[in-house]
């Protein structure tokens, strides 16, 4: 691969510093502004936050997918050892695409050709990467692949409208990883389904972990409740930045960051039972991002706020596997948010 720099290294995803920006009449907009995140092999990282914080964007990122309007301003990629640098200059490899990192967008199920059957589907995805396979060849390993993870191969035969939500949804994610891609990133891909639906395409998800098809996920969701039932750690974004990463265990136990406390009081009730109730709105609403408040983003809707929170930008607090960035997690050190549920 062109460009790129081997290293060893014992995580699967570390990302640096990245900034992408919209542009447009009005100017740019930073939707993904400094965000840094790791991904261990084997590990599934949630991404949540209300929309417009920025989680497709940076899935775009993640998954070198980004297009016009939407510009990488920098940022460093290290996935299973390979280095990338972002930039606005920079073209990506073609041959991470699908293979070193592969995107399942938001609705795409729904954006299946109806005209298509899913072995024409397969077909002209593994030909987009690898030019000289065979149809025969390519329609064989998509049967391989449905047999492995106990789906039905007579899909193979039909068109979309033929399938389930639930069974789309899961032969989608079977085409898109037949590569064998090093990092998913599964952009809202149980937001469409029923609860049944969307514990079934989770466990296909850890399936696929144990089998290494995949070496890790990034999950992206606004459903916090669904990242309690796949996550193994959880990163909080808040207009643009993170604003908390954590074990789901602990972020969601004893979050340290008040817009974190604000969303799990938001969206949770308490064990044993979660359900998707939501009991508490957030008062106010997530910021311009063409317009981005001074020091911390989330202050004017914070009931933690101090004087410094709307002057400084947040220190980070806490350690690689647990930290907010947050004045008040500063000052009260150890100490989580409460979290009305
Ligand atoms: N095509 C676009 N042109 C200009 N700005 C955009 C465009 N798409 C997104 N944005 C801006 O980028 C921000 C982040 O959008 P993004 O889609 O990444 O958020 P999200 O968290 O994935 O939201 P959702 O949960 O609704 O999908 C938005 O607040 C919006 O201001």
């Amino acid at each position: 691969m062109s460009g790129v720099v081997t290293t060893a290294t014992g995580s699967l995803l570390r990302a640096s510093h990245l900034r992408a920006a919209y542009s447009g009449d009005g100017g740019q907009v930073v939707a993904v502004d400094d965000v840094s995140i790791d991904v261990g092999k084997g590990e599934v990282l949630g991404v949540a936050g209300e929309s417009g914080c920025g989680k497709s964007t940076l899935g775009a990122i993640l998954s070198l997918t980004v297009r016009p309007p939407l510009f990488v301003l920098g940022g460093e990629l290290e996935v299973d050892g390979n280095q990338l640098d972002l930039g606005p200059d920079r073209r990506p490899p073609r041959a991470w695409r699908g293979e070193v990192v592969s995107l399942l967008p938001q609705g795409a199920m729904n954006s299946l050709s109806p005209t298509v059957r899913i072995r024409d589907f397969a077909y002209d995805v593994i030909r987009a990467h690898q030019p000289g396979v065979r149809r025969p060849d390519a329609i064989e390993r998509t049967r391989e692949r449905l047999e492995q993870l106990d789906l039905p191969a007579r899909v193979l035969d039909y068109y979309p409208h033929q399938l389930s939500g639930g069974m789309k949804q899961r032969v989608v994610t079977v085409v898109s990883t037949l590569l064998n891609p090093r990092l998913l990133i599964a952009d809202e891909p149980t937001s469409a389904l029923d609860v049944s639906s969307q514990r079934i395409l989770i466990e296909m998800l850890r399936e696929m972990l144990a089998r290494d098809i995949i070496g890790g996920v990034i999950f992206i969701t606004h459903d916090l409740p669904v990242l309690n039932t796949i996550a193994d750690r959880i990163a909080i974004m808040y207009a643009g930045k993170i604003a908390e990463v954590g074990t789901a265990n602990e972020l969601i136990n004893r979050p340290r960051h008040p817009y974190s406390g604000a969303l799990l009081s938001s969206v949770l009730v308490p064990e044993p039972q979660m359900r998707r109730t939501r009991v508490r709105g957030i008062p106010g609403a997530p910021p311009s991002l063409a317009h981005p408040p001074a020091g911390c983003r989330f202050h004017p809707r914070c009931p933690l706020v101090m004087n410094v929170c709307r002057e400084q930008e947040p220190p980070q607090v806490g350690d690689d596997r647990h930290h907010a960035h947050c004045w008040w997690a500063d000052q009260h050190p150890g100490q989580p948010v409460e979290v009305t549920r």
